[in-house]
């Protein structure tokens, strides 16, 4: 088997080129991978053809010859058709590549399962890692040494944060914070936009209000020592503003309704599992 010491010394295949690898493979080349040394299957034209046009990647419609020379492969396909696609595209890979999934609940015994091989790291990365803010999950199978676990690395790192789970039952607990979360900010920001509006501020103002309020609250939060509870009452004048909406907020359980949310987004990752890893 090569050895390799830095990312662009690997041939990456991507079986899959939608949302989550134009992210990946925007970091790869971002970072120097060459072009030339990133394989896709995309059986979608449109998805082809902006592979190409964004990154100067010529992706394939089916699996074929090419995917031999593969080091490291990135699973990039939804959990529903990652068993078709690992059946299409095993014959063509080699024995010694390194497998990584980034789909959702689909376990490591079932990709072994379907691809003969053992070498397997689960990722569960979320959508900022398009602009390098990205928050990513990562599980290793006994059989992935700690090379193979760098290599990783060196992929997930062109999209920002990461950390490594030690029990693989607990990447559906980081589908369901981070993975989907990026959802619920978008959500709580689609509703500060409206409330704004109905205020009587353009949508413009609201927009930049709310998406400002996130950066510069979370930023506060990554760099202080204290917890958000105590961050959230150093907001909390008694009798003021902010003590009228968090009381509304627990009044009306949303807190609660917000945690229960959280566990129905694990809970479907387990679902999907069952569904979809046999
Ligand atoms: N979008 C998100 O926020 C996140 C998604 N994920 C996971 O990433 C995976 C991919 O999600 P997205 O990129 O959002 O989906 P997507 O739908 O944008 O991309 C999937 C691509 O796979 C292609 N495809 C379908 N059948 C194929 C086959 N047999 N062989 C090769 N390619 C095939 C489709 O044409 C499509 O372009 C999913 O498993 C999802 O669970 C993980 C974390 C976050
Ligand atoms: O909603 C989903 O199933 C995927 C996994 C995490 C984010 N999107």
């Amino acid at each position: 088997m090569p050895t390799h010491t830095t990312t662009t010394h690997l041939t990456i295949a991507f079986i899959g080129g939608g949302n989550m690898a134009n992210a990946l493979i925007g970091g790869l080349i971002a970072q120097g991978q060459p072009a030339a040394q990133i394989e896709v299957v995309e059986p979608w034209d449109e998805a082809r053809a902006r592979l190409l046009q964004s990154f100067g990647v010529t992706a394939q419609a089916a699996p074929g010859a090419a995917l031999a020379r593969a080091d490291l492969v990135v699973w990039a396909v939804k959990p529903q058709t990652f068993r078709d696609a690992a059946h299409a595209a095993a014959p063509h890979l080699p024995t010694t590549a390194l497998h990584l999934s980034v789909a959702a609940g689909i376990p490591t015994a079932s990709i072994a399962r379907w691809l003969g091989s053992d070498r397997i790291v689960r990722a569960m990365p979320n959508t900022p890692a398009l602009v390098q803010r990205g928050m990513t999950g990562l599980f290793a199978c006994p059989e992935v040494d700690s090379a193979g676990r760098a290599q990783v690395e060196q992929v997930i790192a062109t999209t920002g944060q990461w950390l490594w789970v030690e029990a693989e039952a607990q990447l559906d607990a980081v589908t369901a914070l981070s993975g989907s979360g990026p959802a619920y900010v978008f959500l709580f920001l689609e509703a500060m936009e409206q409330a704004g509006i109905a205020m009587g501020l353009p949508a413009t103002q609201a927009r930049q209000l709310a998406v400002a309020t996130f950066q510069g609250a979370s930023a506060l939060a990554a760099q202080s020592h204290e917890a958000p509870e105590v961050l959230r009452q150093r907001v909390t004048s008694k009798g003021g503003t902010t003590h009228a909406a968090i009381s509304h907020m627990q009044a009306q359980g949303v807190p609660e309704h917000f945690i229960a949310a959280i566990r129905a987004a694990e809970q479907r990752a387990r679902e999907l599992a069952q569904e979809f890893g046999e």
